[in-house]
């Protein structure tokens, strides 16, 4: 692949706005290429996957390369994958041959797979031997799922009208709104997603609604509903027929849901901001289903967010694990007796998946509840994104 001065340099503004300026890698990436309209597709896709991989690399990059100087951290990143170099000054002082001997020479497991030192250290107690082998499908590149909305068409009739574009998408076994796209693309642009026929939705994350059993005509609270994402599965699983009561904290978040809603034919949401304790208690008792998809240290979706694991640190995790348990407390107490809640995360560490659930059911509130099962989806077993799902019913 021929290297063009300007890309590199669009890579290098991106790189410094989210480690310099600690902004997430995704927004930096869309407002870098909404800022440049001339690039082409080829130069777009270039400049989002080398920023995404030069993030996901960038401890072991560092390490290998002869300075700090961005021209040798991008130099190390390209031969690291295996290209030649152009013949430029920028790059005259980068012998591969130097890099591959000191890469040879790596024995740090945590380096070598360019996560922090302290997460080698928390994986490796929290998942034993299976740490190392979920940290290396966590750094492989995440491929595209689509989630068909089956309010407004079905997987083989969107399969069909993405082929007719060159869209070409497979199916896996176990995940039946899913389709896989063969080829990383943008596929915001296509007309399908602009008339609401697909969400972009991990495969793992596509078991999470499914998990609560909901059906037409149920009242079910989604009460981290976010951007809205699991809700707009759940009013297809519901055949668009009940309530999805969409909560969050943020408002902002709940917009944009209310967006989506729309674009998908979701007649049956509505949003309703949490501002304290208040809002939870006068919904008491009210819900057939209930899901907590709680926010997380996101471990399970690095192959999705690399910077992820630079922002986050020991004690942000531990912040993050004392709002589960709080919402694992008091939450529940919206679900009706007989109703299922499904708490999930996209982490794989057993310190905010299992144990959490564990500490709710041997504490007063978790009285009242028993589980029915649970799943650990771990990148390296599924292939997809790490997640946890648990389903608990209300006795
Ligand atoms: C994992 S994300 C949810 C993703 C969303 N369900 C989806 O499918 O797109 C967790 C959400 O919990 C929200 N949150 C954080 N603290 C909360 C709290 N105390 N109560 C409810 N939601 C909270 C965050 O704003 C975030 O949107």
């Amino acid at each position: 692949m021929k290297l063009h001065n300007n890309t590199i340099r669009g890579v290098h503004t991106a790189l410094q706005a989210i480690f310099e300026e600690g902004q997430y890698a995704d927004k930096v990436i869309e407002r870098t290429l909404k800022s440049n309209p001339k690039w082409g597709a080829k130069d777009r896709s270039f400049i989002a996957e080398t920023t995404y991989e030069m993030v996901r690399w960038w401890r072991l990059i560092k390490h290998l390369s002869p300075s700090s100087n961005y021209w040798d951290l991008f130099g190390t990143y390209w031969i690291m994958q295996g290209n030649a170099l152009p013949d430029w000054e920028e790059f005259e002082r980068l012998h591969p041959e130097k890099i591959k001997g000191k890469y040879e020479a790596i024995t740090d497991p945590g380096l070598l797979e360019s996560i922090p030192e302290w997460l080698q250290k928390l994986g490796s107690k929290e998942l034993g031997e299976k740490w190392e082998p979920e940290i290396h499908a966590l750094n492989e590149e995440a491929e595209v799922v689509l989630r068909v909305n089956t309010l407004k068409t079905t997987r083989e009739r969107l399969k069909n009208r993405l082929a007719e574009d060159g869209i070409n998408t497979y199916i896996v076994k176990g995940y039946p709104d899913a389709l896989i796209l063969e080829e990383r693309q943008n596929v915001f642009r296509h007309p399908a997603f602009k008339e609401g026929l697909f969400e972009v939705q991990d495969a793992s994350s596509q078991l999470v609604a499914a998990a609560l059993a909901v059906e037409p005509g149920m009242r079910v609270i989604d009460a981290c509903a976010g951007a809205g994402g699991k809700s707009l599965h759940l009013a297809a699983l519901m055949e668009n027929k009940g309530k999805v009561i969409s909560m969050d904290v943020e408002e902002w978040k709940l917009q944009q849901a209310k967006l989506r809603a729309r674009r998908n034919g979701v007649s049956i949401f509505e949003p309703k901001v949490i501002e304290g304790t208040k809002t939870i208690k006068r919904l008491k008792e009210s819900a057939d289903r209930l899901l907590l998809d709680v926010p997380c240290s996101g471990l399970g979706v690095l192959r999705r967010n690399p910077d992820t694991k630079w922002k986050l640190s020991l004690e942000s995790i531990e912040k993050v694990q004392q709002t589960q348990q709080e919402i694992l407390q008091t939450y529940p107490s919206m679900l009706k007796k007989g109703g299922q809640l499904v708490y999930a995360t996209c982490s794989i560490l057993p310190s905010e998946n299992e144990l959490q659930v564990k500490k709710f059911l041997e504490s007063e509130a978790g009285k009242e509840f028993e589980l029915i099962e649970d799943k650990k989806v771990l990148a390296q077993e599924s292939g997809f994104d790490g997640f946890y799902i648990a389903v608990l019913r209300k006795k």
